[in-house]
């Protein structure tokens, strides 16, 4: 298994997601600067990080969108191979139509930077695959544009389709839902997959949850390990 992080200007996750990866996986992770046309390394995932691409300029994720590597992301992402984005990431992955909805505004009209709680929805997908479901995760978010949005009639879609991997929750009920949402986030929805299960887009970090010591929480490794069982069960890790 080899990853791959894309590194747009202004990324500031993406030395986080490296070593998180490398250091819960022990798996090569390589830096792609977003002018590059092509993945020299053949990544089996792809990571678009945290940050401020272009200093969110225009629209969060906007310019990244438009940024050369993409075509070559959406062709990694269209052979069923793993994309994830997270937060700027997630919001690059909505700007380029790889995921639906849009990340606006957060209802509190601030940067919001805290810890948060959210229940597993769903584990029918390649990166959820070794939780179950219903279980409660602490990932922190840092965003001011997390409020997951889709129009009425495509968020009954998405939600009848499955695609709601990651719900912000309580976690001493274990209750989820739009009340439990510091952005606004619409149903509280905090992350979401393609119909294939091979994109994934989240606005917390699980990045910045790996490492206990430096911190503050270890839920995130779960989530590597998750992707990690993944490959490993195809025999590729
Ligand atoms: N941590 C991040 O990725 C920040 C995301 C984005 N730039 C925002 O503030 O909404």
């Amino acid at each position: 298994m080899r990853t791959a992080v894309v590194v747009f200007p202004g990324s500031n996750c993406d030395r986080d997601v490296q070593r998180a990866v490398a250091e819960t996986l022990k798996t090569p992770v390589d830096m792609v600067w977003h002018e590059e046309r092509e993945f020299a390394s053949q990544p089996d995932l792809v990571i678009l990080p945290g940050g401020f691409s272009y200093g969110d300029y225009l629209r969060s994720g906007a310019m990244a969108a438009r940024s050369p590597i993409i075509e070559a992301v959406r062709r990694h992402a269209e052979a069923g191979k793993l994309l994830l984005g997270i937060c700027n990431g997630f919001q690059v992955l909505t700007e380029t139509k790889l995921l639906p909805g849009a990340l606006l505004a957060n209802t509190s009209t601030t940067f919001l930077c805290k810890k948060c709680w959210m229940r597993v929805e769903r584990t029918d997908n390649r990166f959820t695959s070794g939780f179950k479901k219903g279980d409660i995760v602490q990932y922190p978010i840092a965003h001011h544009e997390g409020l997951y949005f889709l129009p009425d009639k495509e968020l009954r879609e998405l939600e009848e389709s499955g695609r709601v991997v990651f719900r912000y929750a309580d976690p001493q009920t274990g209750e989820a839902g739009a009340e439990y949402a510091p952005n606004g986030a619409l149903n509280g929805i905090a992350g979401i997959c393609n119909k294939e299960g091979n994109i994934l887009g989240l606005m917390p970090h699980p990045e910045r949850a790996t490492i206990a010591h430096l911190n503050g929480g270890s839920d995130g490794g779960d989530f590597w390990r998750s992707i990690a069982q993944d490959f490993a069960k195809r025999g590729a890790l």
